[in-house]
């Protein structure tokens, strides 16, 4: 695998909504993190993404405080994450991957429970949206299907107003229309109120609908952190022809995989850094290039 190839911020930045400098977390002596290191900028929607058991959970549920690291430390707005006040927690709304049940609860009933704790609780944008949804406050927790459940969870972490929202998964368990809505609202929560949003998933369509910026996660290592326009204009894939190849003697600046192409010569796929110049290879004649979709560019960055 490739060492990580672009570090997100070195220094680690108290300011921001979420950060986190050198996680490191083991299960059963196994690394899920090694050593993950991000802050995200306020206003931003950064999409998540990697495989299953990437660490994707786990990293945001360190983030959040929900788990403690063996190494790193990670702050929700400068304050310890494993230290959170009220007055913090009532900023930020958390969809996690498996909603808790309250299986003994009616819809209604949690929802207004959970209220009560928040200062700015949407009690219209609650009726509304358990309206369109379809989801009667009479009905039980218990007997919802797990998308109806992922719903009211989206409808109790939005309805506080939260400056910070973070999804886990939010989609996974949402029909296309209940997905496609979803994105539009957290899009519009962005570009409405600011809303920062940390949303994960492993369907990098939904992460271009609605990410400002995207961070890959691949076994435990953050392999890229950028903005998503940035990440699509700096990659390329290069067709080098034989005579070309046989040539290249080192890597090519911003090199990311090189594999022989099925014609004939070599394919490499290039990230230049932000800033930099494409490699003098780019314009050689003979060489094809060609953007790569972004499911083709995380599958070389993790080659
Ligand atoms: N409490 C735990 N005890 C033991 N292993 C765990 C625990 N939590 C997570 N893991 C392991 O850590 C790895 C990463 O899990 P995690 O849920 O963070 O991945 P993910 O990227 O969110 O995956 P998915 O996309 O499938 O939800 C997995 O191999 C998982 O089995």
């Amino acid at each position: 695998m490739n060492a990580m190839l672009e570090r997100s911020h070195t220094a680690f930045d108290t300011a921001a909504p979420l950060a986190v400098d050198g996680l490191i977390k083991q299960y059963d002596n196994r690394s899920v993190l090694r050593g993950v290191s991000l802050a995200i900028e306020p206003g931003a929607v950064l999409g998540l993404i990697g495989r299953n058991g990437a660490g994707k959970s786990t990293l945001i549920r360190a983030m959040l405080g929900l788990i403690e690291p063996d190494t790193g430390r990670a702050t929700v707005w400068g304050v310890p994450a494993l230290r959170l006040t009220d007055a913090i927690k009532q900023r930020l709304g958390y969809v996690p991957q498996q909603p808790e049940a309250m299986a003994w609860l009616q819809v209604g009933e949690m929802l207004d429970f959970v209220g009560r704790f928040y200062p700015r609780w949407d009690a219209a944008y609650v009726d509304a949206t358990l309206e369109r949804w379809q989801l009667p406050r009479s009905r039980m927790l218990a007997k919802l299907s797990p998308g109806e459940r992922q719903r009211v969870a989206i409808v109790r972490a939005l309805a506080p107003q939260p400056e910070l929202l973070v999804l886990d998964e939010p989609a996974s368990a949402l029909d296309p229309v209940g997905r496609r809505e979803l994105l539009r609202e957290i899009a519009s929560r962005a570009g409405e109120s600011g809303t920062t949003v940390l949303f994960s998933t492993h369907i990098v369509s939904d992460l271009e609908r609605v990410a400002s910026h995207v961070a890959f996660l691949h076994e435990g290592q953050l392999l890229l952190h950028s903005e998503l326009d940035s990440l699509k204009e700096r990659n390329l894939r290069l067709h080098v022809p034989e005579a070309v190849a046989a040539q290249l003697r080192d890597d090519v600046p911003g090199e990311v995989s090189r594999r022989p192409h099925p014609y004939g010569g070599l394919s490499i796929t290039v990230l230049r850094p932000e800033g930099a110049p494409w490699p003098d290879l780019v314009t050689v004649q003979g060489v094809r290039a060609e953007a790569l979709p972004l499911e083709d560019l995380f599958i070389e960055v993790s080659a």
